[in-house]
């Protein structure tokens, strides 16, 4: 259980850990490549461990301290069958980018999850997958775990997802990179790149243009050595808004990364009317980085729809928070991709923010926020998501009174020390 209490401001300057997207391409790509890679900034929550485990079970040597990781693989032709059920925990990355690897090894594997996991649509993996060759089975056809996997000879393909996403596109391009042939996917508005650019720096030759991407079958990865992790905009995200809504608020966030397939949570803050600044631009391992600089200023109601939704996706819980704040009316449309996260975000933030006196309802594909209503504190729960936790501890200290937040535990998906970094500036 996690309680919080009004602020009266937030300052200071803070690190977030490494992002979560690159902490698990950084694992399953050295897991890839023959010799040892040291990857530092590793995010060691939850999610990533789960993905070291998977690569552990199936012969790979990883040593994991804190945020240092040390890989060493024989390559993707020297990875073994598994003899135990891959278990990947909460986390839907594992899941999703690992079928594809799995895809093109001759052997049999089995993927289970957690209960959010279990509730998770696997057909947008699987329906490509299948459509390479792999002979791939699980509970409703193929929609939820457990997955069995029995991989092998793959057949490019041209994909066209009718959703946006990384998941989805990195899935099939890792079972590319087996396939005979090349292996194109094309989505209706640009999901994060990190799987595009992280091939890269394995040497892997990835072709990115408008509208999708394009790899050739056979090529081999080549592990850079170092892979140096930048913190996670989507953990900076519940910060950048703490300060940005709290009076006197001011706030130096450090090596964040601003990958432009992430920043959507920038551009939002900006239009809001938050005075944010980027220092110190450089770039880690084909991915730029920057500290971010954020001061209290009036905040107004916008809309948010269209290509900007898969650059802010897992920001739109603490969004939501953010639009309670503003003056005016916050529409989030376009967002349908919520629902199936680690639970309903639609529904959870609409019921939670309700309990604190908030003006939200959800549609169809989104929420309208009429800002400025008084909040209060409550009893909230995380529904087990990790990031309505988050969302709900910073609702928390925006509003009279204490609020309860029970579930808080989930944090650890993505952002150990939250709790520590939260109370660091807290004023
Ligand atoms: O590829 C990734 O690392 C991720 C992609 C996104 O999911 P989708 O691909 O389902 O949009 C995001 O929500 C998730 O937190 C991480
Ligand atoms: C949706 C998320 O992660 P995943 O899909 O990897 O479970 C998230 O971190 O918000």
């Amino acid at each position: 259980m996690l309680k919080v209490t009004k602020a009266s401001t937030i300052s200071g300057s803070i690190t977030v850990p490494g992002d979560k997207s690159i902490s698990h391409r950084a694992v399953m790509f050295s897991s890839l490549a023959e010799g040892k890679t040291v990857i530092s900034g590793f995010l060691p929550g939850a999610d990533c461990l789960s993905t070291i485990s998977c690569f552990k079970k199936m012969g790979v040597n990883i040593e994991q301290n804190g945020d240092q990781v040390v890989v060493e693989s024989g390559g993707l032709d020297q990875l073994e069958e598994p003899h135990e059920v891959l278990d990947v925990g909460n986390s839907g990355t594992t899941i999703r980018l690992i079928s594809g690897i799995l895809s093109g090894l001759p052997f049999h594997s089995t993927l289970v999850g957690d209960e959010s996991i279990a509730k998770r649509p696997m057909k947008r993996v699987v329906t490509p997958l299948r459509q390479m060759g792999a002979k791939i089975d699980g509970r409703q056809g193929g929609e939820y775990t457990p997955l069995s996997i029995r991989g092998g000879q793959l057949q490019g393909i041209e994909y066209h997802s009718s959703v946006a996403s990384a998941q989805v596109k990195s899935a099939i391009l890792l079972a590319g990179l087996r396939a005979e042939g090349t292996t194109t996917v094309y989505e209706p508005h640009l999901s994060r790149d990190h799987t595009e650019r992280m091939l890269s720096s394995f040497g892997v030759e990835v072709q990115s243009f408008l509208g999708g991407v394009s790899i050739r079958g056979g090529q081999l990865l080549v592990q850079p050595k170092q892979i140096q992790v930048p913190g996670d905009i989507s953990s900076a995200a519940f910060f950048l808004a703490a300060a940005a809504m709290i009076p006197g608020g001011s706030l130096t966030i450090k090596n964040v990364g601003i990958n432009p397939t992430r920043t959507g949570m920038i551009d939002v803050l900006r239009e809001m009317g938050a005075d944010l600044e980027l220092k110190q631009e450089r770039v880690w391992n084909g991915e730029p980085v920057a500290d971010l600089v954020v001061r209290y200023s009036a905040l107004k109601g916008i809309e948010i729809g269209g290509a900007i939704i898969p650059r802010l996706i897992d920001e739109i819980p603490i969004i939501a928070v953010l639009a309670t704040q503003a003056e005016g009316r916050t529409i989030i449309k376009d967002a349908e991709e919520l629902k199936v996260k680690e639970t309903n975000r639609i529904d959870a933030m609409v019921s939670e923010l309700r309990k604190m006196g908030a003006k939200i309802e959800a549609t169809e594909d989104g929420m309208i926020i009429e800002g400025g209503a008084k909040m209060y504190g409550a009893e909230c729960i995380s529904y087990g998501d990790h990031r309505i936790a988050m969302a709900m501890a910073i609702a928390g200290i925006v509003s009279e009174g204490e609020t309860i937040i029970q579930g808080d535990d989930a944090i650890y998906v993505s952002f150990p020390g939250f709790d520590d970094t939260l109370k660091q500036i807290l004023k």
